[in-house]
This record gives structure tokens, sequence and C-alpha cells, in this order.
């Protein structure tokens, strides 16, 4: 189909608020669904300029609003190698979703395709998938005029999980070649994953049941359909909160954000001691694992700690294997527990790097190292191995027996491990694999390190852009004067720390401390956020 601009510019749907500003932010375009058929639009136009841009790899486009309310939804583009959208891109895609009229909409386009020498004749292939929200069907007819009147190559792979997405781009560019990431499909994707799970736990005792919390979301029939590849005697799981047809219950007091904001368990779970329970986000992205102490008390094994977790197992294997070669580190966002990173840092020895927030900073950080582990402590995250590392592992052979598990148990690894970005389902595999070769307890795994008391405050603000930050966001620019008053309240708390950003998700401002014992943290947390009220144009009621 050859690219007919007039067609873009006369099909265009209009904006359904006309004052409303959109922006392309940490997790693509997201707000309440009743003004994003416009945008869905736009961003059709966008991924099928990308693709054009890109020699006609394919791009994707996933619908989702992740752990938002059910009301709300959003959309972000996905690029060839399955990772988010290039950043140089996100102005471009700002800039389409806020042209009001064809006329604009057409003057975009013909800047995108200057800047970037697009030739219009390539054509163009998109893939898009979505997730269980009510406005999704809707918001995919959106889409789907853009890619018609745009002229792209279109594949509709249905109700899917962010990751799941991810994987299929990566796996439709890479088909065929030396490189090949699997097959592209979601039968594959679990046959990859339960395969390479059972690999990694070959010969070991099964662990417990874990319970499963889907935050009624598309892991739920995701998770079930999987547990079909997978044998009872290696795993076995049950899932909760998988109701996916009734309104108003996605995300609502279940799921991992849920579960990590509240430092608790959802209401309608209930957790006996001994029992090992974990939370997904609405899209499966995210993952978090807890359990009930002996004294019955909730402790949350968040993505810091799946982070030492597995740092700590693969530099074992690495080690075991006799390639010691390849060095492990970690990524982190300022979010992380200060005790994870003196874990890290000072028991495991590994390097430790600290970015800002947001996966795609994690990413490419984490690209940097052999093997790099990333996750945000709200449970996003994964593990890359990078090319020259994965050659090494795949063409060292065992020069003694006992090089041989560790060796099979590291390519195993490879393949479990989502390599395109963070995945709840491939997550939960790659921890219940280290903890079954460890035989290991979450009270267990819990050891290496105990969490200081924290805390997350939103303070709403009359304008939070004025916030600028420097130093992976841990000090404060902008409003001038503000971090030398935060330093001084911090410098009174015992292992006192705590920073201040503005969201990249929410219109608000947030505060984060962390101190010694929980009545600092919550004294520290509430002395910042009344700061940045006062000194900042606090909106509402002063914390
Ligand atoms: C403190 C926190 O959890 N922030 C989240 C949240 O970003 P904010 O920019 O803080 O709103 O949403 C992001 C997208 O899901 C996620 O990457 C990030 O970790
Ligand atoms: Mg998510």
């Amino acid at each position: 189909m050859s690219f007919d601009k007039e067609a873009i510019k006369n099909n265009i749907i209009f904006h359904e608020k006309e004052d409303f500003k959109y922006t392309y932010g940490t997790a693509g375009f997201r707000s309440k669904a009743d003004v994003l058929g416009s945008v869905m639009y736009k961003v059709a136009v966008l991924a099928t300029l990308r693709s054009k841009k890109l020699c006609g790899a394919t791009i994707g486009v996933m619908i989702t609003a992740s752990h938002n309310p059910e009301e709300d939804n959003g959309v972000k583009l996905v690029d060839p190698r399955g990772e988010m959208l290039e950043q140089a891109w996100e102005v471009y895609a700002t800039k389409l979703a806020n042209a009001k009229d064809g006329e604009t909409l057409g003057q975009v386009v013909d800047e995108i395709i200057a800047q970037n020498k697009i030739d219009v004749e390539t054509p163009a292939k998109v893939i898009y998938a979505y997730d269980t929200r009510p406005s999704c069907p809707h918001l995919v007819k959106c889409l789907e005029s853009g890619l018609k009147a745009a002229g792209a190559k279109e594949t509709n792979f249905g109700l899917k999980t962010t990751p799941m997405l991810h994987y299929l781009v990566r796996c439709l560019n890479t088909d065929g070649t030396n490189d090949a990431y699997g097959e592209p499909t979601e039968e594959g994707y679990y046959k990859k994953l339960t395969s390479a799970f059972s690999s990694a736990v070959k010969g070991k005792t099964r662990l417990s049941t874990l319970h499963v919390d889907c935050a009624n979301g598309v892991g739920a029939p995701k998770l079930r359909e999987m547990m079909k590849y997978i044998s009872s005697d290696v795993l076995s799981v049950e899932i909760l909160n998988d109701d996916i047809t009734t309104l108003g219950k996605l995300n609502s007091n279940c799921g991992a954000d849920y579960v990590k904001t509240n430092q608790r368990v959802p209401p309608n779970v209930s957790i006996a001691v001994g029992d090992r329970y974990c939370s997904f986000d609405g899209d499966a992205d995210r993952i978090v694992f807890y359990y009930a102490a002996e004294n019955g008390s909730f402790r949350l094994l968040d993505g810091d700690k799946i982070a030492g977790l597995a740092a700590a197992f693969i530099a074992e294997l690495v080690k075991e294997a006799g390639i010691d070669s390849i060095k492990v580190g970690v990524v982190q966002t300022a979010y992380a527990n200060g005790s994870s990173t003196n874990y890290l840092t000072n028991n495991l020895k590994v390097p430790v790097s600290c970015v800002s927030t947001g996966v795609k900073h994690l990413h490419h950080e984490a690209e940097k190292y052999d093997v790099g582990v990333y996750f945000e402590a709200n449970g996003h995250g994964t593990v890359l191995f990078s090319p020259a590392a994965l050659n090494t592992i795949k063409a060292t052979e065992a020069k003694t027996p006992a090089q041989k598990l560790p060796l099979t148990q590291l390519i195993a690894l490879t393949e479990l491990i989502n390599q395109t970005v963070g995945d709840a389902i491939s997550d939960m595999l790659l921890v219940e694999a280290i903890l079954t070769n460890r035989q290991w307890s979450f009270g267990e795994w819990d050891q290496a390190y105990t969490d200081l008391p924290n805390r997350l405050v939103k303070v709403v603000v009359s304008d939070r852009h004025i916030f600028k930050t420097t130093n992976a966001e841990r000090q404060l620019v902008e409003p001038a004067g503000l971090q030398n008053e935060i330093d001084a309240l911090v410098a009174k708390y015992t292992n006192g720390r705590s920073f201040v950003r503005a969201s990249g998700t929410e219109d608000a401002v947030r505060v984060y401390a962390e101190a010694a014992t929980r009545a600092e943290t919550d004294d520290l947390a509430f002395k910042v956020a009344q700061l940045v009220y006062d000194r900042a144009g606090g909106v509402g009621a002063r914390p």
C-alpha cells in the first residue's frame, strides 16, 4: 500500500477534549480512556512512520494502562528488538498527539519524514495487542483506522500481556536469522519459557504451591494457559483475582502496585505462615512476592529483593561454570531500598548503578554489563545477557563434571528470562527456579538483608514541572534552595535519606523517605512533604 498523506489528514479522529494536553511520558500516553481515541489514531501514524524509517521492521503497539484504575487506558510503542520506543521519537509522539486538525497533523508528518529522511514508499509493518480494559475494543478500532489511513500492514495479536507483545516484536524481527529469538506466537512464548524452566530445575524437589494474585487482569488467563505447558511435578500455582469480566475489578484492592504501595496483602487474601504469595500488575509486567513471618507480620519481597536473589545466583553459576570473566552488574533507581544497595555493594560485591526512574533508563544502563540485572523496587525488571556473554556461555564446554550443571542452568536462564522487558510471568519462573535450586523458603530468601523502613508520599502542587533534578533524581536543582532544606531535615535522622521528584505518570510530586525506624521514616516523609507543599505551591489539603 502506498503512503497517502491526504487519507491521514482526512480521516483524523478529532480530540475528545479540546484543551487536553497529551504527553508521551515514562509509560507512553496514559490518561482516562475517553480522551484516547484521537491519540490511538496518531500513534498508528507514528508506528507506521517508525517502521518505514527502520526499513520495514515490525513495530509494536500495546494498549494498556498497566496498574492504573480500570477507567484509564494508555498506549506505548515497541521498537524492533522489543525495547521501548527510542527516546528521540517521544517528541514526535507528543507533537502528533496534540495536532488538533488534519492540516497540523499533515505538517507534523512532513516534519518527521524530513527530519528522518524517511522513504515513504518503504512498506510498514505494525502489530498490536491490548489488555482486558473495557475501553480496549473502541481504542483498537481507532488505532486500526489510523493504520488503514497510513497504509501499514497490520496484525492484531489480540489479548496479550505487555511483555508478550515485546516478545512477539523481537521474534518477528529476528525470525530466520542467527539471532532468532523464538517462535512468534503465544504458544511459542509458553514453550520457550516452560521448557527452560524445566531444564533449570531438573532433578530438584518441587516447592509448595505459589499463590498468584493476577490483579483481575490479563495475567490470569495467560498464566492459566501457560500452566498447560508445565508439569505439576516442577511447578504448582494457584491463580487468584482472575475475574476479568466483572466491571470495576481490575487492579482494585489487589495487584502488585496495591501490595507494594500499601505494604499489605490484598484484603480478599488471607495468608497463613508458610504460604507463598506473589502479585502481578494489570498488564503482567511487574511482580512482587510476600509471605507472613513466624509472628504473622507481612513481609514483602520486592524488586530489590528479586535483583539481589538473581544477581547472587547468576554470579555463583558463572563462577562454578569457570567463566568468571563474565561480570554481573545491577541497575537500580533512587527508590531502591538503601539496605539493598548496601547488600549488593558490600556483600555480593557487584557494581551497582543508579539511574532515573523509568524502565527505559534501567534497560539501557543494564546493557552496559555482561549480565545486567535491573529492577525497579516496585517489581518491574529483568536480566540482560550481552551478546558477548551469550556467546561465551554457549561456546563454553565443561572442563570438569562439576561445571556441567551450572553451565546447563545458565543456558536455561538465558532462555527463561525475557530479554526484551520486565515480565511478571518470566520473573516468577526465574524466582521459582532459583528458590527450587536452593530449596529456600521465602523466609530464607528474605534473610539477605533487612529493608530500611520507607515511605512514599504524593504531594499535589500547582505546577510539578518546576521540579528539576540531578544525580539520577536524587537531588533537586529547582526550586532553588529546597534541596538544602531537605538535607537539613534528613541530617536529623539515623540512616535518613529522602528525595523529591515530579512523577512522570501522575500530576503530583513524589516524596520518598527512609530511616532507621518506622517512626523516624514517617516523620521524615511528612516533614519533607510539608516543606514541598509550603515552598512549591501545594494544592488541596496540607500533608
Ligand atoms: C515510584 C514509582 O514506583 N514510580 C513508577 C511510576 O513512575 P512515576 O514517574 O514515579 O510516576 O510509573 C512508572 C511507569 O510504570 C514506573 O516505571 C515507576 O517506577
Ligand atoms: Mg505494568
